[in-house]
């Protein structure tokens, strides 16, 4: 099996922090970028990163820089910076990448501007790199405190997906390899529209029963635009499909759930997105799929209502109403 001994992580927010340790406690040489020269400073100091993952120590090696071409050119990489700057951080890459390198997408988004998976858009800007993907129920705190996880690692080239698997296992890091790399994006990516969805419910008070439907029901969606995608059912029911949706549309630590539980409060969608920080990829995430799922005729109603209540098109409650109103149908995805 290929060895992967350095791993270069790009990106030093909360996410790509966390897998850092984890390639550190799977005994790699974990070399993380960050764009923040204050951050880095501090990973070297060997106090952590207090801007993202503040009151959590690293206790494990990593190697900060905020040299591209210094963690470009280790043997593995992990792209973990938010969906829409993928591609501007694929184009700095391009020039320092190895032809043949493993290239393993960790953001959970879709391209807003042409819809495009992040497996696509690496394929346009690096195609020298081999893609693969990591998804599945992990918050980034979980990970870096050394919490128990299991995530999913996808590439279509199955013997690639466990190699990389097997570098990056931890005692408390435990990853299962897949094939179906469409099948684990579109899980990750559309989860966080119904983390909003659930979020915005129990918000407004609305009922664990309501919860649970928005989340059943909003599932069928996923597991339809998936189907549409060429995806395995199977995937959809695994780790980075229902595990993460499981995860992330009932916990507070999810920012997508929490914006959501802003907008269900009251709060002016336009405020909670102008605070900026921290992300909620859904917001983005919710008008892309809305316009996806229109211009490929796949039903997703409650895509719909999330991308108008993101938009400040619609209320909470006109939303809920809409939903109920919908024609009787069976319940069959
Ligand atoms: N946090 C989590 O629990 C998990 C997150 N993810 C996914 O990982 C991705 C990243 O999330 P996360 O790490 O949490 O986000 P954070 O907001 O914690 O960090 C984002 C990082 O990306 C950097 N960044 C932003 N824009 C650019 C750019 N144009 N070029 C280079 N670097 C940039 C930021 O740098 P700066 O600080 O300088 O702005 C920051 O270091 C998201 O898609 C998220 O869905 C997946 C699983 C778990
Ligand atoms: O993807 C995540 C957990 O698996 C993190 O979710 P949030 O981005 O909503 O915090």
């Amino acid at each position: 099996m290929e060895t992967f001994d350095t791993i270069g992580i790009i990106g030093a927010g909360a996410w790509g922090s966390a897998l850092a340790l984890v390639a550190s406690r799977a005994g790699r040489k974990a070399i993380l970028w960050g764009r923040d020269a204050e951050t880095v400073a501090s990973v070297n100091a060997g106090n952590g990163n207090p801007r993202y993952l503040p009151g959590i120590p690293f206790k494990e090696p990593i190697s900060g820089t905020i040299d591209l071409s210094e963690a470009a050119s280790a043997d593995l990489l992990l792209l973990v910076t938010p969906a829409q700057t993928l591609r501007a951080v694929l184009r700095d890459l391009q020039p320092l990448v190895a032809s043949g390198t493993p290239v393993v997408l960790c953001a959970k988004g879709i391209e807003r501007s042409t819809g495009r998976l992040m497996s696509e858009v690496l394929v346009e800007e690096l195609p020298q790199a081999r893609p693969a993907a990591l998804s599945g129920p992990s918050f980034a705190s979980d990970v870096a405190r050394g919490l128990p996880t299991a995530v999913t690692i996808a590439s279509a080239d199955g013997a690639l997906a466990d190699a990389i698997a097997d570098s990056l296992s931890a005692p408390a890091f435990r990853p299962y390899a897949a094939t179906d790399l469409v099948g684990v994006e579109i899980g990750g990516a559309l989860k966080n529209v119904l983390a909003i969805g659930a979020g915005a419910v129990a918000g407004a008070r609305l009922g664990k029963s309501a919860e649970a439907a928005l989340i059943a029901r909003g599932f069928a969606e996923i597991r339809r635009f998936a189907r549409r995608r060429g995806a395995e059912a199977e995937t959809l029911m695994g780790l980075s499909g229902l595990g993460d949706l499981m995860l992330t549309c009932s916990s507070v630590q999810s920012r997508n759930y929490a914006f959501g539980i802003g907008i269900g409060e009251g709060a002016a969608v336009a405020d909670l997105l102008a605070r900026g920080r921290p992300l909620a990829e859904g917001a983005m995430t919710a008008l892309i799929a809305r316009d996806l799922a229109r211009r490929e005729a796949i039903d997703m109603p409650i895509t719909e209502v999330v991308a108008e209540i993101v938009e400040g098109r619609l209320r909470l409650d006109a939303a809920i109403e809409r939903l109920m109103r919908r024609p009787l149908k069976r319940e069959e995805a």
